[in-house]
């Protein structure tokens, strides 16, 4: 497989309250165990961008592949399978379930998805934790872990059902620099280990330099890619 994901002339408007013209002929594509970041102003258009790459928006004119699959048009039941079976997830903030344990929490992708059983899931929930450092946690309940344990614990769950592409909107945004350097450094593991694929979005310039390449948006166009 080539390419992982695909966009193809991707354009959008916002009607209300006003026409706003927020994507403007987005063409690129990101290859296989490739890490690739975005950058660009705030109001740039970078999340409504990502939010069409990973199925949540299907608002826009253009064509998505994933996979080599065309994404665009596809039914809603097609595009939720596509999400759990291609993409993981990282936002800014974590939403993990904080009544729940963190193993509880890594796992419940992969129950949604419901293709293995429960004892092969919460074993490699458990592998998933020890990859990222922080098997000792699986126990404790979501709200008594610190900031970073808690992202390193969302990125375990976007990765329990062992994606494609791993996408983050500004992942390490709300992260001190030592944190923000360990998911870093955690992104760049699975690309080397596992030839994972993962575009991110970032106002670290310093973030978006460890990466393979970044993508550059202005005024809801791509600048440079
Ligand atoms: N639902 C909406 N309706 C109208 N305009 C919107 C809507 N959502 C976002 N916008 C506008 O679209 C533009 C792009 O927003 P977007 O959140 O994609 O920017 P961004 O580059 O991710 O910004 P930031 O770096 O601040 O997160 C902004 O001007 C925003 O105000």
């Amino acid at each position: 497989m080539d390419c992982v994901l695909e966009a193809r002339h991707i354009d959008k408007h916002f009607r209300k309250p006003v026409d706003f013209h927020v994507l403007k002929d987005i063409s690129f594509s990101v290859k296989q165990g490739e890490f690739a970041s975005i950058m660009g102003k705030s109001g740039c258009g970078k999340s409504t961008l990502l939010y069409i790459l990973s199925t949540m928006d299907t608002d826009y004119t253009g064509e998505l592949f994933i996979n080599g699959e065309l994404i665009t048009g596809r039914s809603h039941q097609t595009l939720s399978r596509v999400r759990n079976e291609h993409i993981g997830f990282v936002f800014q903030f974590h939403y993990l379930l904080s009544e729940f344990s963190v193993l509880e929490n890594v796992m419940l992708p992969a129950k949604k998805l419901g293709a293995r059983t429960h004892r092969e899931i919460e074993m490699d929930a458990r592998e998933k934790l020890e990859m990222l450092n922080i098997g000792y946690l699986a126990e404790k309940r979501a709200s008594r872990i610190s900031g970073g344990e808690k992202q390193r614990v969302a990125i375990a769950r976007a990765l329990i059902n062992n994606p494609t592409i791993l996408m983050g909107d500004e992942p390490t945004g709300n992260l001190d620099s030592y944190n923000a350097d360990n998911v870093l450094q955690i992104f760049k593991r699975l690309k080397e280990e596992q030839g994972l694929s993962l575009l991110v979005v970032t106002h670290d310039i310093d973030f978006a330099k460890s990466t393979d390449r970044i993508i550059e948006m202005e005024d809801g166009r791509i600048i440079k890619s």
